[in-house]
């Protein structure tokens, strides 16, 4: 009898490279914690349209439906790429599970690893003030979400639009998510918006006022967009949580990994308000390393952990998995897209990333 069942979506690209090492670690933590898992792995994205003819096979969100926790990969990648858009892994499996299940909250944590303070793309005096950041997606509204039109009109006057579209209460609950977060971190929220311009902007300013009422101890402060993405270079020290509508938190959480030393660092988790869970990588399929096994296992690995503890509670085993990760890389056991050309020669391969990870736990 098995104690968890989870539902492994591995998909395309780099996707499934890397789930075999968060499977290694999942064995290791399971051993160690002595826990069942139960693991059934589907088919999405564009393997999902190869084998099945659509990127989310009834199969597979049936499968999803019945786990505790989703473990997502990633999708997507040049072979799908002129589909249509409803048809493409992108909308038809990630935005369609997203909303399905509702997971409106997605965590993206973002922090410059002891050790990694030279991999950092920031000069090096910003980067010793110290990087931790927690960005706060809204992840099921917003300009993703509101109603896509197709082609309209002819010739130049051809056009197309989508729109942009928050509800009080869906900026309200993810407001929330971002103050609960705070409180357990060094209380500060930034709440990125567009406000001089965008109407939804306003209302999201206005609401995010209001949740702040109810949490005296934090501080709430409000930035646009395009100096948020300028003060994360010049002082990202400053920041702690970062809260953000769908686009922005997109674009941000990019930049933020980035700012780590690398994409293949920053893990997801992306939740509804019963706490069930999709966990993945925030980087996706990489197309120009797919298949050459030097892809970063660490996002992947870290999506395991955020699943293990927000879906599962099972923090001992999420905890064991953190202070591993933190040691894989404090260790210097590194893959070479963290490396510098010089010292390129030490990296690592994705699954000697894994073993280690998993040696640790042991
Ligand atoms: N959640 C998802 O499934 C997801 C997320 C983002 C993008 N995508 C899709 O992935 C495809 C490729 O998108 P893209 O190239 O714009 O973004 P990407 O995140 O796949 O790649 C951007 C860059 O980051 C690097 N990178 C990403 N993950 C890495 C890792 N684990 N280790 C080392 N390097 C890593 C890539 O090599 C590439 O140079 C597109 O189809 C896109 O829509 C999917
Ligand atoms: C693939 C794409 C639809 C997705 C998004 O924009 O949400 C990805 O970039 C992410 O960050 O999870
Ligand atoms: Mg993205």
């Amino acid at each position: 009898m098995s104690d968890y069942k989870l539902a492994v979506l591995a998909g395309d690209g780099i996707g499934p490279e890397v789930m075999v090492e968060a499977k290694k670690v999942l064995a290791a933590v399971s051993n160690k914690f002595d826990l069942k898992f139960e693991l059934n792995e589907y088919d999405v994205g564009g393997i999902a349209i190869d084998n099945h003819g659509q990127a989310l096979p009834p199969a597979t969100l049936k499968g999803c439906e019945d786990a505790d926790a989703i473990l997502f990969g990633s999708i997507g990648g040049p072979k799908w790429d002129n589909l249509p858009l409803e048809q493409r892994p992108e909308r038809a499996a990630l935005l369609a599970l997203r909303g399905h299940f509702d997971l409106f909250s997605n965590l993206r944590p973002a922090k410059i690893y002891k050790g990694l303070e030279n991999f950092s793309p920031l000069r090096a005096d910003i980067a010793a003030k110290g990087f931790d950041v927690l960005v706060v997606r809204e992840l099921t509204s917003g300009i993703y979400f509101g109603q896509p039109k197709g082609l309209e009109g002819e010739g130049e006057e051809e056009f197309a639009f989508d729109t942009m579209r928050y509800t009080r209460a869906e900026i309200r609950r993810i407001a929330i998510s971002a103050f609960e977060a705070a409180q357990k971190r060094n209380k500060k929220v930034t709440s990125v918006d567009k406000a001089n311009v965008l109407v939804c902007s306003r209302l999201w300013r206005e609401v995010t006022e209001e949740v702040a009422q109810d949490y005296p101890e934090v501080e709430l402060e409000h930035i646009y967009i395009d100096n948020a993405a300028m003060q994360l270079i010049r002082d990202p020290s400053q920041y702690d949580v970062m809260l953000c509508s769908n686009l922005f938190g997109d674009i941000i959480s990019d930049e933020c990994a980035m700012i780590t030393g690398s994409m293949g660092l920053l893990p997801s988790a992306s939740i509804n308000s019963d706490g069930y869970g999709m966990y993945e990588p925030a980087g996706g399929s990489a197309p120009d390393i797919a298949g050459k096994g030097i892809a970063n296992p660490i996002a992947q690995i870290l999506s395991l952990s955020m699943l293990l503890r927000f879906s599962l509670n099972e923090v001992a085993a999420a905890d064991a998995i953190d202070t591993a990760v933190t040691k894989t890389l404090s260790d210097g056991i590194l893959t070479g897209e963290l490396l510098t050309p010089e010292n390129r020669d030490q990296a690592k391969s994705t699954s000697q990333v894994g073993d280690y990870v998993a040696s640790l736990i042991a």
